[in-house]
């Protein structure tokens, strides 16, 4: 598979404060790439810095074959960006933002009509696409604003925070137009803080913190090579956890027990003779699914902060 995106040692620096340090990564043609991080990890100054809306201070990066640094012009008009803040006219209508950002991307005419129809069918907004904006919910503008990026029909899309402080149905129909895109074959970089939305939508990721990687490659052998294999369970009859073969350690997670192992389903059948053989009360028992969560967790030493 190609490389749509080859980022080499990059540094970023804002009047001395590092915001990315020698960062390095590389995504595939067809992918939905997720950037997962914390706030002011470097996210959307990667973004930026892919668009070539900022400069980098070092490094190199590659954006379908073209070179940042000399081709920021070219990488602009080929690729779809959707900035974290909305960029869009109040006074006018949907209709009317997307004829204007059409016709920035040099599509014109009867060809501007028919993508413009269609990308508001996409975003679920044909029935208002003659309200002002204005008028708009902040989910609803969202979904223009990812609409106004699609109109010269780019080969590769990024996306920086799409959904933050959106409601749920705007968030569904983001999500089925991203999904639909990928399936044609369209790549997507996606920044977000909810690691929900990265499993949800991503087939490989770059966990970043403080504007650094750390770490990178295809969701399910991150979860596979670094979340922690656990199953939970909730019961009045432990003050403590009894010994048992195979549990790692054991902590204190609201009002049942988190334990690391292994082997959850084996931990799992002998927590459930144990108890069973105490006739203990059981609220809950189960295997705690591998989450990108707990990856970050392990890799960090701390959670996900907000
Ligand atoms: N224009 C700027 N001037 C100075 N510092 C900046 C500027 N933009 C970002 N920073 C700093 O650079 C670091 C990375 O910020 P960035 O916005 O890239 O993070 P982020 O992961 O996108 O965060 P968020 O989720 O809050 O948008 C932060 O420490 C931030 O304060």
């Amino acid at each position: 598979m190609s490389q749509v995106l080859k980022v080499d040692q990059v540094m970023k620096a804002y009047n001395g404060t590092v915001a990315l340090d020698r960062v390095s990564m590389s995504v595939e043609a067809g992918s939905c790439f997720g950037l997962l991080g914390p706030n002011g990890a470097g996210k959307s100054t990667m973004m930026k810095l892919l668009t070539g809306i900022l400069r980098h201070d070092a490094g190199s990066i590659e954006v379908l074959g073209m070179d940042v640094g000399k081709q920021a012009g070219e990488i602009r008009a080929t690729v779809g960006y959707v900035p974290q803040d909305i960029t869009l006219y109040e006074k006018l209508s949907a209709r009317q933002n997307l004829k204007f950002f059409g016709e920035m991307y040099g599509v014109r005419g009867a060809e501007l009509k028919r993508r413009i129809s269609e990308a508001l069918e996409r975003v679920g907004l044909s029935e208002r696409a003659d309200d002002r904006v204005a008028s708009y919910s902040g989910g609803m503008k969202r979904r223009i604003n990812i609409a106004a990026a699609l109109l010269h029909e780019p080969k590769l899309v990024i996306l920086d925070e799409p959904t933050v402080g959106i409601d749920p149905q705007s968030r569904n129909h983001i999500f089925e137009l991203l999904r639909s895109l990928q399936q044609e074959g369209v790549t997507l970089i996606y920044s977000t803080h909810y690691m929900e939305e990265v499993e949800a939508l991503c087939d490989a990721v770059a966990i970043i913190d403080h504007g650094r990687i750390i770490t990178q490659g295809p969701l399910e052998e991150l979860l596979e090579t670094h979340a922690l294999k656990a199953v939970y369970v909730e019961t009045d009859a432990w003050t403590e956890v009894p010994t048992l073969t195979g549990l790692q350690r054991a902590t204190r997670d609201g009002r049942g027990w988190v334990l690391e192992c292994e082997r959850p389903l084996e931990l799992m059948s002998r927590v459930a003779d144990e108890l069973s053989r105490n006739s203990a009360a059981v609220m809950a028992l189960e295997m705690m699914k591998p989450s990108l969560d707990s990856v970050f967790l392990k890799l960090t030493g701390e959670k996900l902060r907000d």
